[in-house]
Parts: C-alpha cells; sequence; structure tokens
C-alpha cells in the first residue's frame, strides 16, 4: 500500500482528536487485532510506545510491531507514530515521530526522518508549551499530564490549569492534552478547552477497545 505524502500527512493531523499510545501487547494478546479494533472505532494517530519491560523495545522487536500497526493505520486512513527514535521512524515509513523535552532536538530529528514526517513535542509547562508552539520544525504538541498516572511514572500532574493557559494562548498549531484522561475527565478537558487527546489506558484497557475508542470519537467530534 502506497504511503501517504507529506500534504496528506498533514491535513490529516490537522483533523485528527483522538491519539493512542499502544504498547505491543506481546502478552496480552493480538496486536493486529487490538490496532484494527481502536481504529475502526475512530482513532486518527496510533503511537507504539512500549515502556512495559521498564526499557525501550529492542529495535527489531519495535520495527516488527510497527509493521502491524502500520498495516492497520493504512486499512484505516490513520497516521502511524513512533515515539523517541528518529532512525525506528524512517526505517518503519512512519508518519508521525513524537519527541519528549529530552529525547532529539527538532532540527537534528528532522535532518533524519526528513520533511515528510511530522514531528511532535511533548511539553508540561505553559513555558515548554509556548516554545513548542512556535519553535521552527514542530508540527504538534502535546500538555500535561492533566492528571498524575500510571502509565507515565515519576511525572508530577501539570493539571488542567496548563490546558487552559495552551487554549487561551491562541496556539495555531494542533495540540493535545495528555495523561489521565479517561471517559470520566474528558468533559472536563474539554471545557479546558482542550479538543484533542492523548489517551492510552482509557483504550489499552478498555474490555472493548472499539466501543472505547468509539465513545472518544463521538465526543471530540461533537
Ligand atoms: C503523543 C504523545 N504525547 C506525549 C508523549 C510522552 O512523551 P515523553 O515525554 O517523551 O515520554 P515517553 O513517552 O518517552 O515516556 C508521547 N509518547 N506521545
Ligand atoms: C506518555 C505520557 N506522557 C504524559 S502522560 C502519559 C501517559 C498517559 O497515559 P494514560 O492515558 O494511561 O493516563
Amino acid at each position: 500500500m502506497p504511503g501517504l505524502d507529506a500534504t496528506q500527512i498533514r491535513r490529516k493531523l490537522a483533523d485528527a482528536r483522538l491519539y493512542l499510545c499502544t504498547d505491543a501487547r506481546t502478552e496480552r494478546g493480538d496486536l493486529a487485532e487490538f490496532a484494527e479494533a481502536a481504529l475502526a472505532g475512530g482513532v486518527d494517530i496510533l503511537q507504539l510506545r512500549d515502556k512495559s519491560a521498564g526499557a525501550p523495545l529492542e529495535a527489531r522487536a519495535e520495527l516488527a510491531a510497527l509493521e502491524v500497526l502500520g498495516e492497520a493505520c493504512a486499512r484505516h486512513g490513520a497516521l502511524l507514530a513512533v515515539n523517541d527514535r528518529a532512525d525506528i521512524a524512517l526505517a518503519a515509513g512512519a508518519d508521525v515521530l513524537h519527541l519528549g523535552q529530552d529525547d532529539l532536538p527538532v532540527s537534528v530529528a528532522r535532518r533524519v526522518v526528513g520533511e515528510h514526517v511530522v514531528l511532535g513535542r511533548s511539553t508540561h509547562s505553559a513555558e515548554q508549551a509556548s516554545a513548542a508552539a512556535t519553535e521552527p520544525g514542530v508540527d504538534y504538541f502535546c500538555t500535561g499530564p492533566c492528571w498524575t498516572t500510571p502509565t507515565k511514572p515519576g511525572r508530577p500532574a501539570a493539571g488542567l490549569d496548563l490546558v487552559r493557559e495552551t487554549a487561551a494562548s491562541g496556539a495555531t498549531r494542533p495540540w493535545f492534552a495528555i495523561g489521565g484522561i479517561d471517559a470520566a475527565r474528558l468533559p472536563e478537558v474539554l471545557a479546558a478547552g482542550a479538543d484533542r487527546v492523548v489517551v492510552v489506558r482509557a483504550i489499552t484497557e478498555a474490555e472493548d477497545p472499539r466501543a472505547a475508542a468509539d465513545w472518544f470519537r463521538t465526543r471530540l467530534r461533537g
């Protein structure tokens, strides 16, 4: 299946509302089946983020899992995202590379992945969000965690004030709220001014991932 070009990727990013990070689910069932369900439910961007063993996946295992996710994303017209590693993003033909504050500088990642891959940045304060909103080469950013979360141990909550401040800043790049967001909390996140979210457990731990994704999609698309 041919990949998306730079214009198609940026259009899809602009339209994206629901971003899911998943682990490779090696012990909890079939990754292909899970991806199929989540994407059928309405996930727009699917990232492989596997810290389940307390260390990153080995490169071969990461590439193998990304191949599975990439096939599912292509069938559903969704974007495939890689966390942290520019080399893996390039090798996997990913559409998106997500970078934390301690990961590669954007200019360096850009040199590795080229122009068509979109680059995202994590932010945890108004200063970081403001930098990500203007730094050349950043295509989107995430603010959070809104709440402390076992998915990101040791990272204190930035709270909904950061979402409010980001919404009030008039940022023109797409930005997503992240961290501790579930069905019960989504209304608060939307009321704080976010219209895009990243979730992990709300879908990865759902009994019915398709129904969980569909629930978010319905609320985020209005
Ligand atoms: C979409 C998205 N947003 C935030 C993160 C977190 O990235 P980072 O701060 O680098 O932390 P780790 O994921 O590396 O633990 C993300 N991965 N994806
Ligand atoms: C990767 C990451 N970065 C900030 S919060 C977070 C994890 C969010 O996971 P969950 O949706 O399960 O709280």
